[in-house]
């Protein structure tokens, strides 16, 4: 099977979670991660679906679903613990052209949830394509041992330092070149962080025109 990988942005996106059982409380967060706008339909709840919808992170209707739950939906999770219910769902999806996911259910399935390894905006996420979503769990714990827990903050302060570097060069080889440099090294929020002077001293080299000394000091 050839997957299309991407990330998609579901903020504010109308989803939809048929079943509020423990399989569906995984993809309710999933989504919730995601800021998606969160509709659970379920003939009941986990405590946690319920603290969810009392929160007012997830509305949630207690009852049976129906077609027209998924009108205006983005994309639909089918999560009961009944087949039919589920494949009403892909049915019903698939007729508005909504993505969908039947769990567990592959050929009722647009797309399929992966493995994932997240640190701050850092993710990695893992498929076999269905082959073996014991190996994708295996391999996303094996990468999460192996990738330093720090990296989320990091990474926040290199895209920081990597939008000033855009500002002060033209799209081009030399700024690619710098981008991978600063990429391996440690950055920090202060002025007078090594990165950032490296960063300001290529600018100025490079494009003296477009970065003056005097503005940069
Ligand atoms: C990755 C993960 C994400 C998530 O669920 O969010 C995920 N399954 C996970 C775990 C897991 N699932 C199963 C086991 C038992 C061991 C085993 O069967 O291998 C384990 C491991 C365990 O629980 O220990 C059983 C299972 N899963 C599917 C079937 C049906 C079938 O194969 O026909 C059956 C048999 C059901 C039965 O026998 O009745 C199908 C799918 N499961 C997928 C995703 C999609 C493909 C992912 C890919 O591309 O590889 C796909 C196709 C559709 C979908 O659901 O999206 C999550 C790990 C999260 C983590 O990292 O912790
Ligand atoms: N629990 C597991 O470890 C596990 C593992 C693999 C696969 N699964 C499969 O995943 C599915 C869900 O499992 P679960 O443990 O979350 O089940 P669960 O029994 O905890 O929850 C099922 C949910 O489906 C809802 N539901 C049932 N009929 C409905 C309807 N007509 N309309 C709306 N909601 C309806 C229920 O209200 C409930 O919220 C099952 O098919 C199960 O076989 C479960």
């Amino acid at each position: 099977m050839s997957l299309f990988p991407i990330f998609l942005k579901l903020t504010n996106r109308p989803c939809l979670v048929v079943g509020a059982g423990s399989i569906a409380e995984g993809k309710i967060q999933s989504l919730l991660d995601a800021e998606a706008q969160i509709t659970v339909i379920a003939t009941r709840a986990s405590a946690k679906v319920q603290q969810q919808a009392e929160a007012g992170e997830i509305t949630l209707h207690l009852r049976e679903f129906q077609d027209s739950d998924l009108d205006d939906m983005y994309l639909a999770v089918a999560g009961s613990d009944v087949p039919e219910v589920n494949r009403a769902v892909f049915a019903g999806a698939q007729s508005r052209d909504i993505l969908v996911n039947a769990v567990d259910d592959p050929p009722y399935c647009d797309f399929f949830f992966p493995s994932i390894v997240r640190r701050g905006d850092l993710q990695i996420a893992i498929s076999t394509a269905g082959e073996s979503p014991a190996y994708a769990m295996q391999l996303r714990k094996a990468l999460n041992e192996a990738l330093p827990h720090d990296i989320g903050p990091w990474l926040e302060e290199l895209g920081r330092l990597r939008r000033e570097v855009l500002q002060m060069e033209p799209l081009g080889e030399p700024r690619k070149q710098l981008l991978h440099q600063l990429a391996q090294r440690e950055v920090c929020g202060a002025e007078a962080c090594p990165s950032r002077q490296i960063a300001k001293r290529h600018a100025r080299e490079h494009y003296p025109e477009r970065n003056p000394a005097e503005v940069s000091r």
